[in-house]
């Protein structure tokens, strides 16, 4: 059988799934009725956001020009910064990448971070532009940008296509079956499979993704995990098309799935590798990289902590990304602190556990990794993602805090704004560069101040004509402190967080007026203050939901007046260690300081 591994990669909104679902239907995948309503972007915090979360896997059998049958197995992928571990994963699958550029916007920043990755595995890339049919089209220039941004291609014949309509996509396909190899993979040897993806499902267990390097698979045989160490007999093996369908066997170079049965998520690893128990592979493939957390946050139940757990879990598995430890607070009770790959991640995983889970969450405010030096003497740097693990000031030494390495590229005409941008959140310019009309700034940043809203400020502040690709750079010192919130004289211990010196004053102050009006009002008034380093810099009080008997009622008695007043003071005691209800808004209201 002549087989063809593919993914397609672009920038975010570049057209893939559109793309995708065409190839379906010219494969006969699917007819033309189903690929209405995009096939590809399935969850439902995809099609919310229009936009590829998670990959997904797709057979089908091309009838080529030559009169031969072709199974193509392509893999459909994120586009968005947040995502790119999806994108090496799937690339690592595959012999061949299409890199799809959008002829109305031409290459922006993850069509360069997405063709790195590329390069870095080794596999062979396509470049393909995109919406020729557009009106605002510029194809010759687009064709231009991508000679110039990838040398290597410079021999590579650039095809023009419309996925929408359809047009050149013919020629996709014939350039897949020509210019990309078979895999090299050999049938005779032991099986050789590496788990790509995996998923959870309720009665199944867990269900591997993966593509066959070497050997067959079969159902009948029991199958070892190599690096978990744990045999199973598979309940069932197949392909996907993109909907499961069984089969007796698969063949190396194929991509299937396995249903393990096992039910246990951390025992299927994504990475590993899988080989025949009776006659196992001698070494295993290389596996992955853990993916870097670079955003961590609370997540605590709003209602009960087994379902939380139970669906955290789960999507842990379908998500590797996703970093998950137990964690209790006063103030929320039993949950999780988790680590992301960006602050869009932490909200696609709030949503997929509402969406998929029906489990609603508190999250409380991101926040990034420190190394903090304590000043004992003993040299031991401790690594703090929770704010409230940050030491006490007087036991600190030195902090630092993560860079990043950014590099922003924008038309000519809007450096200035995206200079300014940079520099408003402390960024420290590196290097500026040229590419026709496009211009690449680099810098280096704090994550904590890219970790948020930095990305949606610039897409507003350019009309989304700006984009950013990062990388870590080091850990750098930085003063930074850590800001207690008391309400009604009781630490909350899931509002603690850190931020600059230099932007304390005017954090706390917009952050007590803001909890004003979000915290839920009592019976008597309760003061909110912002605490730094032992003395409170900002105060505000929330208004009590009745009048104050002190200053109203002079329609009441002296006696009653006094009555009221000893009451209000007993309420306000009792209050002080009492559960104060915290609304998901409180945590925005961190969130949105900068407003
Ligand atoms: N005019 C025109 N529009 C297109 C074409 N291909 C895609 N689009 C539109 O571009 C938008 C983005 O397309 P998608 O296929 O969702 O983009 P994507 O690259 O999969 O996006 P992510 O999954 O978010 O990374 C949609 O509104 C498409 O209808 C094309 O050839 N011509």
């Amino acid at each position: 059988m002549n087989i063809r591994n593919f993914a397609i990669i672009a920038h975010i909104d570049h057209g893939k799934s559109t793309l995708a679902d065409r190839i379906m239907e010219m494969t006969a995948t699917i007819t033309k009725r189903q690929a209405s309503a995009q096939l590809l972007n399935s969850m439902a915090v995809e099609q919310a956001h229009g936009v590829t979360v998670k990959s997904r896997t797709v057979r089908n059998i091309y009838h080529a020009d030559d009169g031969q049958d072709y199974e193509f197995n392509f893999i459909d992928t994120p586009g968005h910064v947040d995502f790119n571990y999806e994108v090496e994963k799937s690339l690592s699958a595959t012999e061949g990448a299409i890199l799809l550029v959008d002829a109305t916007q031409g290459v922006q920043a993850q069509t360069v971070a997405n063709y790195r990755l590329a390069r870095k595995t080794g596999i062979v890339v396509l470049p393909v532009v995109n919406k020729v049919d557009s009106a605002s089209a510029e194809v010759d220039k687009t064709e231009h940008q991508i000679r110039t941004a990838f040398p290597e291609l410079k021999d590579s014949p650039i095809l023009r296509i419309s996925a929408k309509t359809g047009a050149g996509v013919h020629d996709v396909l014939e350039v897949i079956v020509h210019r990309l190899p078979a895999p090299t993979a050999d049938n005779s040897l032991p099986l050789k499979a590496l788990v790509f993806d995996s998923e959870y499902d309720a009665f199944q267990g867990v269900i591997a993704y993966v593509r066959l390097f070497d050997g067959g698979l079969s159902a009948q045989n029991s199958l070892t995990l190599m690096a978990s160490n744990r045999s199973f007999k598979a309940k069932e093996i197949g392909i996907l098309t993109p909907n499961r369908l069984s089969q007796k066997k698969l063949a190396a170079g194929d991509v299937g799935y396995v249903i393990t049965g096992l039910k246990d998520p951390q025992l299927v690893r994504v990475g590993d590798t899988l080989t025949e128990t009776g006659r196992p592979t001698e070494t295993a493939l290389p596996g992955y990289a853990p993916a870097q957390s670079m955003v961590f946050a609370g997540v605590y139940p709003q209602d009960d902590y087994p379902t939380l757990k139970d669906a955290i879990t789960k999507l842990a598995l379908n998500d590797p990304s996703l970093h998950v430890t137990a964690a209790v607070s006063d103030a929320l009770g039993p949950g999780f602190y988790c680590g992301f790959l960006g602050i869009f991640h932490l909200q696609i995983i709030k949503e997929r556990l509402h969406d998929e889970y029906g489990v609603d969450v508190i999250v409380t405010a991101p926040n990034v990794t420190y190394q903090v030096t304590p000043n004992n003497g003993s040299g031991a740097v401790l690594t703090v993602t929770n704010p409230q693990h940050f030491p006490d000031f007087n036991t600190i030494e030195q902090v630092e805090e993560p860079m990043m390495r950014i590099e922003l590229t924008t038309p000519a005409e809007l450096l200035n704004d995206v200079m300014s941008l940079a520099n408003q959140h402390k960024g420290v310019f590196v290097d500026m560069t040229n590419q026709d009309e496009l211009v690449v700034l680099t810098y280096t940043i704090p994550l904590s101040e890219i970790a948020y809203s930095f990305f949606n400020e610039l897409k507003s502040l350019t009309h989304g004509y700006a984009s950013l690709s990062t990388s870590f750079a080091n850990y750098a010192p930085a003063d930074v402190v850590r800001v207690d919130v008391q309400i009604n004289y009781a630490k909350v211990d899931a509002l603690t967080f850190i931020t600059h010196r230099n932007d304390v004053a005017d954090q706390a102050q917009k952050l007590v007026h803001k909890l004003k009006y979000v915290v839920p009002r009592r019976l008597y008034p309760m003061p909110v203050q912002a605490i730094v380093e032992g003395k409170a810099i900002a105060r505000v009080d929330i208004p009590p939901l009745r009048k104050n008997a002190a200053v109203n009622g002079n329609s009441y008695s002296v006696s009653k007046k006094q009555q009221l007043l000893r009451r209000q003071n007993s309420n306000k005691r009792e209050a002080a260690h009492s559960d104060i209800e915290l609304p998901q808004a409180v945590f925005n209201a961190i969130l949105t300081l900068e407003d």
